[in-house]
């Protein structure tokens, strides 16, 4: 009864959604890069730079990479290729030339992932930056993929990696962009939350394993974009590497809230989903 109470009166003080603010472009091209990665840091940062110069010249105004884009995807690898993204310069080649290209190119960018090393702590961690080159948002994988299925895949990212602590939501000039980074995608409360605190867009730049990725790497897309109301693929690929390039329009998503009106028809006298951290905040 006691805990009952407690729940209803942090429900009660849950504060309301808040509206999409208007960004600077409402209409404008993303370059997603899909990329092979080696064990040579200096040839995956020049890969990367190479492809975002790619999608920056068929006018993409937001670039993403994809999860672990520097580094071979294992334990063994993330203390090797890790990097002190807040000391910067020399410690941080990757983000370097993430900043050097925003700025450059006049482009904001995701830049997928990489293994980031803070004190003694390593992390799976994305970087946005903005169109002045400079780090708006570092987000760090809050839920690390740990999963053992006997016989087909056993991967512990925990072994090496901290979880990140905080959603990370952040005002771009192409809008306000909840991150994710690829597990994360499998928890829709994150989605959720990012949605209510008006996301215009979410990006979950991803590493899918092939044992429980291809069954589920576009349904969760979907899910995640139709729980919070959009779900239509406009662009895709397969395996290879790929740059693909999308046209945003964000008055779709108005149109479409107006004519499926569910955020007006929930039920908060029935279920709520409560956001920690604006809650603490408030
Ligand atoms: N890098 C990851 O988080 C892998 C997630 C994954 O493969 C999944 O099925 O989920």
């Amino acid at each position: 009864m006691a805990s009952s109470s407690l729940i209803n009166s942090e429900l009660a003080r849950s504060p309301p959604a808040i509206p999409m603010p208007t960004p600077p472009l409402t209409n404008f091209k993303i370059g997603l890069c899909q990329l092979s990665v080696t064990s040579d840091k200096t040839k995956n940062i020049a890969h990367a730079r190479t492809a975002i110069q790619n999608a920056a010249a068929q006018g993409a105004k937001l670039v993403l990479l994809p999860e672990i884009w520097n580094s071979p995807y294992s334990n063994a690898s993330f203390p090797v290729y890790a990097e002190d993204i807040d000391a910067g310069g020399d410690a941080s080649p990757s983000t370097a030339m993430l900043s050097e290209l925003s700025r450059l190119l006049n482009i904001t960018i995701v830049g997928g992932s990489i293994p980031e090393r803070s004190g003694d702590r390593l992390y799976n961690t994305c970087c946005v930056f903005g169109t002045d080159g400079k780090l708006k948002a570092k987000h760090r994988k809050i839920h690390l993929f740990d999963i053992d299925i006997p016989g087909k895949i056993t991967f512990i990212e925990s072994e090496t990696l901290t979880a990140g602590e905080t959603p990370t939501i952040v005002d771009t000039e192409v809008g306000r962009i909840g991150i994710g980074i690829c597990y994360d995608i499998r928890f829709p409360e994150l989605a959720m939350i990012y949605a209510a605190r008006g996301a215009h867009l979410l990006c979950y730049p991803g590493a899918f394993n092939m044992t429980t990725g291809p069954l589920h790497w576009e349904l969760l897309q979907r899910a995640r974009a139709t729980d919070n109301q959009f779900g239509e693929v406009l662009a895709t690929t397969e395996h290879e590497e790929a740059i693909i390039i999308a046209e945003i329009d964000y008055s779709i998503l108005e149109q479409r809230r107006t004519n499926l009106p569910v955020t007006k028809q929930r039920r908060g006298d029935l279920y709520q989903l409560v956001d920690l951290q604006r809650l603490n905040s408030h």
